[in-house]
């Protein structure tokens, strides 16, 4: 249920239901068939009856010990049927499991256990939990805690149900025809007792983030949202926006009328709903206040959005509202290229690709292929540099693309030669003997080709160079792909490093110049959730950073400068993604020089992590501070690289260069799809208080055999004018699955 037409299409299923405020009694057949009729894919039902409750409070408050009965036909006429699928059962929003009074928190858990347990007996596979946020009050931390405690045990109830937690957006007041607002306590006592009244806007998710820590991420957990009139700060938007939602729930509060007195939406509504029905696993919505099934089966069923805007005012109903929805949902803007090419791949981990150590299959570079931008880029680049070079020797130009693949950058390179009318000498270089086969069909075939193209089976590092009018020569340009999501880790500086002495020693030229990786930490529990209920035979599992089309996510830094303003005049700010080192092709001399000086077994310093130490001019390491406004936790840092392929020497012509950093790559290499961000897992995940800092600690390190990663985070807060250090998470790393040389 992911969208309409399937993979790469553009709109996704708005799945709404309905759900009555005012009902006290299960539903019936005849009011899911009229909700069908009115146009909705579902229905809430209360799971017992009004009878029920009233027992409850009998019970409540009679000190004298009575105890809640067992469920009867008296207090529930619920019963398995085949409309059961479409229905979400209600635990009873009386129900107050968080109150501060033992013996109403107790029954109350009673009535949770049973109400939960018959909804699963009955084939209820979404039930709705009672609330912990009621009218105005903020729940103290003991309340959570209480109602956590609850959520937990109900976890262990019925193998498929699915949990729905109803928490507000932010600490605006709940609107006060909700049934939320009453509870079993308010017939002994005030509500809660303890309630703080400092605004927090996070408060809600707070309290949720608590609960599904004591629930240990459960995969039952999933969170009924209530949207208010007045939407919260963008950063509070994007923090629920990760969190795993399963219901949208509109009140008709929420709309506004337009000039001629029909329910609709804000610009800033629309944004969110825009952005939230997007999500992979498509969250529902759950349309009250409207008013009820029977009257509003008068009105039209099912209308068309021309037909809803022609129905007077005085008729607006529930079906305007669903008509309003229907609309917008015809109406949504399509997904951008790379949005459509990472379709089913949201947030799925990938181990990275190993393209030394493995021999690619022929399908995986014809996804590469598929990049619109990425190719384009190089031939704008490989052409620059080709007129660079050749006003400079005025000769042809020796060109190699090394690690070629099944030819697409040669053909580029032909290309850039043949556009800027630069002769060139084109050297292909492949160590993947089946990959060279066809680099062989197409240098016989390809008109472009025509069999000039001088084909090395080998390994860069190893091959001994281009041979011009039978002598020995150097390369003028080398050309090669060989980055992956964090730049250098699918060993480009290694394998450059061991083709540079091809290289001419005065003007060679590698395409690409630089490449730096970058690096910010996030709140990703979508992620963290599929580590945590991995088999935990799989030791390494927190102990690699995986490729992920990262989707269900949200920055925790930010910098001060604010965008442009967004729909509905909501100030974003762009994330703060820090880089983390560098390399630059080629080295100057003096580094190479050293490097082979420590592989020739001198006397000198083995290599910190062992080996001889020639390839420890490739290590790195970097400490980053990132300052954390709003509250929040990190579960793992996003990682993303930058690369300048080419900077002309003409300072006045704009550099080529691709970026897969959120904050430049629309500027660099926009709707380029080639790569997917890397991530960097926690195994513990750590908490930023408000105004606190994380530090991120990571180095690339080297054995001469193989290259890792490690990683770590700090969290650091200010109190009374010391810095203290107050969350620190494991050590990630990669040596175990390090990328073999
Ligand atoms: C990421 S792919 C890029 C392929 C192609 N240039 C493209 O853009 O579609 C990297 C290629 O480099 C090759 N390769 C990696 N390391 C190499 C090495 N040391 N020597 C030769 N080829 C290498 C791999 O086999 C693979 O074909």
């Amino acid at each position: 249920m992911t969208s309409q037409d399937g993979p790469g299409m553009a709109t996704p299923v708005f799945y709404i239901g309905l759900h009555d405020i005012h009902r006290k009694d299960p539903i019936t057949s005849d009011d899911i068939d009229l909700s069908y009729n009115t146009g909705y894919d579902m229905i809430t039902t209360p799971i017992t009856n009004n009878a029920f409750r009233e027992h409850a409070a009998s019970v409540v408050s009679n000190p004298a010990g009575s105890l809640i009965s067992c469920l009867s036909t008296e207090y529930t006429s619920l019963t398995p049927t085949v409309s059961t699928p479409s229905m979400i059962g209600l635990v009873s929003p009386w129900v107050d499991v968080a109150s501060k009074n033992p013996r109403v928190a107790h029954l109350s858990r009673q009535v949770l256990s049973m109400e939960v347990a018959y909804a699963a007996f009955c084939g209820i596979s979404n039930v709705v939990l009672p609330p912990l946020f009621r009218g105005k009050d903020v729940p103290d931390h003991s309340a959570v805690s209480r109602y956590a405690s609850a959520v937990a045990s109900a976890t262990t109830i019925g193998p498929y149900l699915q949990l729905l937690v109803p928490f507000p957006m932010d600490d605006q007041p709940i609107y006060p025809e909700s049934t939320f607002t009453h509870s079993l306590s308010a017939s002994i006592e005030d509500v809660r007792g303890d309630t703080t009244n400092a605004s927090d806007p996070l408060s809600p998710w707070d309290a949720w983030n608590f609960v599904r820590s004591t629930c240990n991420y459960h995969a039952k957990l999933a969170i009924a949202l209530n949207l208010p009139r007045l939407l919260p700060s963008e950063q509070v938007q994007s923090r629920w926006y990760s969190e795993p939602l399963r219901l949208l729930h509109l009140p008709t509060q929420s709309f506004a009328p337009n000039p001629k007195g029909h329910p609709v939406l804000s610009k800033a509504h629309q944004a969110l709903l825009t952005r939230y029905m997007r999500l992979q696993q498509v969250p529902w919505l759950l349309l009250s206040g409207t008013e009820s099934l029977q009257n509003s089966a008068a009105a039209q069923a099912d209308p068309t959005p021309a037909e809803a805007a022609n129905v007077p005012i005085e008729q607006v109903s529930s079906s305007s509202h669903l008509a309003y929805l229907r609309y917008f949902q015809m109406n949504q803007p399509p997904l951008p290229p790379l949005a459509r090419f990472a379709q089913g791949y949201q947030d799925y981990l990938q181990s990275p690709l190993q393209p030394l150590t493995d021999n690619l299959e022929s399908i995986t570079y014809e996804v590469f292929e598929k990049d619109p931008i990425k190719y384009e880029w190089y031939e704008k680049a490989v052409a620059l540099a080709l007129q660079d070079l050749y006003a400079e020797l005025q000769r042809p130009i020796v060109l190699a693309v090394v690690g070629a693949g099944r030819g697409p950058l040669m053909t580029r390179s032909l290309l850039a030669s043949a556009s800027t009318k630069v002769p060139i000498v084109p050297y292909a270089v492949e160590k993947n003997p089946n990959a060279f086969v066809l680099l062989q069909n197409r240098n016989a075939i390809d008109p472009l080709w025509d069999n000039r193209v001088t084909l090395i089976k080998s390994d860069m590092r190893s091959w001994s160079g281009p041979v011009v009018s039978s002598q020995p020569a150097k390369i003028d340009i080398m050309v090669s792909e060989l980055l992956g999501s964090f730049a250098d880790n699918e060993l480009s500086p290694e394998c450059l490093d061991g083709a540079q002495h091809l290289l001419h020693p005065s003007h060679g030229v590698s395409i690409p110049q630089s490449y730096t990786a970058w690096v910010t930490p996030i709140a990703s529990p979508r992620i963290h959730s599929d580590l945590v209920h991995r088999p935990s035979s799989d030791i390494h599992k927190y102990d690699l950073p995986y490729v992920a089309m990262l989707h269900q996510y949200a920055f925790l830094s930010f910098s001060s400068e604010p965008l442009p303003p967004g729909p509905g005049g909501l100030l974003a700010y762009p994330p703060a993604i820090k880089q983390c080192w560098e390399f630059a092709h080629p080295l100057p001399p003096p580094v190479i020089t050293a490097s082979e000086a420590r592989r020739t077994a001198n006397p000198s310093a083995p290599g910190l992590d062992g080996g001889d130490g020639w390839n420890e001019h490739n290590v790195r390491r970097c400490e980053l501070v990132f300052p954390i406004t709003t509250r929040g936790v990190c579960h793992g840092l996003a990682g993303y690289f930058e690369t300048v392929l080419y900077k002309p020497r003409d300072a006045s012509v704009t550099a080529v260069e691709l970026s897969t950093n959120p904050n430049s790559m629309d500027e660099k290499s926009r709707d380029m799809i080639s790569w997917f961000p890397i991530y960097f897992p926690l195994k513990t995940p750590v908490y930023v208080p408000d105004g606190g800092e994380v530090e991120v600690v990571m180095e690339r390190r080297t054995d001469d055999r193989k290259v890792w990663y490690t990683w770590q985070v700090v969290v650091w807060v200010e109190i009374g004018g010391v810095r203290q250090r107050v969350g620190v998470s494991e050590v990630g790393s990669s040596k175990e699955n390090g990328c073999l040389m």
